[in-house]
């Protein structure tokens, strides 16, 4: 990959549409309007051209042609939109003949936000929160991917390590000028003073799980003995056909999962095969992913039809009993809730439940850290200054504490991207979609 290229990709969908956009991004971007739409129009500025066939001169198709050059643009280089008709054939024109054009290829996945992170136009948290945008579900998802793009994190992390390199700096004048490798009392105290206020703030951040949640949805998983009517809430639930529900005990044996939007909240709900012994290898195999996924699930629904038949619950971190079929009048006393899916029964007490659960397990959106990698430096950086405050109140050199909080000042840098953090890039870019 080059970063001289100059890359071209369809940025939006796939599939007929009325309008395709096709982004192009590097030094060759205004080489293509010329060649494809005959000349440069004014920058930013959005004009109808026709695209021809630089090798043919023939039209492809009316376009709407924007030209903007760098460093004013998303990627911070030179780049040009084609607002084409999407068509596949028209389309599948205009991506070849861009193909054929002397130093122009198609992009790899996330590589203009790639380049827009080189370019310094974003730090990487901010690339995160883009991801976020486009992967956002629900409302509240959204609101927190726009808050990350906006720069909450990248703006408390610049802080943070702001604290800390000025703790790294009078660390360092003392070393200068003591000759004991001593700090002096005052200085000493001022230092772990402002440590462990740096310190305090971050273990702010770290305290909440909130915002990884909202990201990734609360995961519910409807257990139950075979004929519970654990797809019959599924369907109902989803508000559509998703599993078969039939009178034969152990229908389902496949996880389905159902991605559903609770006021604004994301949670995903998971039916399984109904538990029980059974000679069937496949219902089997069934029976142990259910198990699995309940014992991994943030709360389990533990779904009991009237007539019993249900044994012990599995091991999960969060349970809740649910009577079912409640329209046939033979209502168990041992459950928290009692529904009848079929009839819509108990169907609205249980999703202002379940959206209390996601509320309290997400909050109302204002966790500033979103992901385990911002959870991991974090709590490096923490650990790190809990060492270099022991090596200071301890008789430990000087030069051991500023390297630890030259450590800590390194793992927070690691969040934005302001240090080497190639692996994280990889693995991140390559998540985007094409044209991203
Ligand atoms: N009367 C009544 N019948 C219900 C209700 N919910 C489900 N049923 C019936 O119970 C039977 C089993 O329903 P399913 O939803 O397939 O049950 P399940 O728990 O998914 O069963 P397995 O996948 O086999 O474990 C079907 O005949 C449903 O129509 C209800 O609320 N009331
Ligand atoms: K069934
Ligand atoms: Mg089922």
């Amino acid at each position: 990959m080059r970063s001289d290229d100059t890359i071209f990709a369809m940025a939006s969908g796939q599939g007929r549409a009325a309008v395709c956009l096709i982004r192009i991004s590097g030094p060759g971007s205004r080489g293509v309007l010329e060649r494809m739409g005959g000349d440069l129009p004014p920058p930013r500025r959005a004009v109808v051209r026709t695209l021809r066939d630089p090798a043919t001169g023939e039209p492809l198709d009316q376009a709407l042609v924007l030209w903007m050059p760098g460093p004013r643009s998303f990627t911070g280089e030179d780049q040009a939109e084609l607002h084409i008709h999407g068509g596949l054939a028209t389309r599948a024109a205009v991506l070849r003949a861009l193909g054929h054009l002397d130093g122009c290829r198609p992009a790899e996945a996330g590589e203009f936000t790639r380049r827009a992170f080189l370019n310094g136009r974003m730090d990487l948290t901010q690339v995160e929160g883009l991801a976020d945008i486009i992967d956002a579900e629900t409302e509240a998802q959204r609101r927190q991917a726009m808050l990350q793009l906006g720069g909450r994190l990248g703006h408390a992390a610049e802080e943070w390590r702001e604290s800390i390199l000025q703790v790294l700096a009078l660390l360092e004048a003392s070393l200068d000028f003591s000759d004991e490798g001593d700090v002096p009392e005052d200085l000493e105290a001022d230092i772990l003073r402002m440590i462990g206020a740096v310190q305090d703030r971050i273990g702010h951040a770290l305290a909440s799980r909130s915002g990884e949640r909202l990201r990734e949805g609360l995961t519910v998983v409807l257990a139950g003995p075979p004929n519970a009517g654990k797809s019959t809430l599924l369907n109902a639930l989803a508000q559509r056909d998703v599993a078969i529900v039939s009178p034969i005990a152990g229908t389902t044996r496949d996880v389905i999962e159902v991605h559903c939007d609770l006021g604004g909240l994301p949670v995903i709900i998971v039916d399984t095969a109904g538990l029980r012994e059974s000679a069937d290898l496949i219902e089997q195999e069934g029976v142990s992913r259910a198990r699995a996924r309940a014992q991994d699930a943030d709360l389990v629904l533990w779904l009991v039809p009237p007539e019993g038949g249900d044994g012990p619950p599995p091991p999960a971190r969060r349970l809740l009993k649910v009577g079912t079929k409640a329209d046939l009048n033979r209502i168990r006393h041992d459950c928290d809730l009692t529904i009848a899916a079929a009839t819509g029964q108990g169907l609205p007490e249980l999703i202002r439940l379940l959206e209390a659960e996601a509320v309290g397990a997400m909050g109302q959106g204002d966790a500033v850290i979103t992901r385990e990698r911002h959870r991991k430096a974090l709590s490096r950086a923490h650990e790190s200054l809990d060492r270099a405050r022991a090596i200071l109140a301890g008789p430990g050199p000087l030069e051991l504490a500023a390297e630890e909080v030259r450590l800590a000042s390194r793992a927070i840098g690691e969040i934005t991207g302001r240090v080497d953090v190639e692996d994280v890039l990889d693995r991140l870019f390559s998540s985007f979609c094409i044209g991203k």
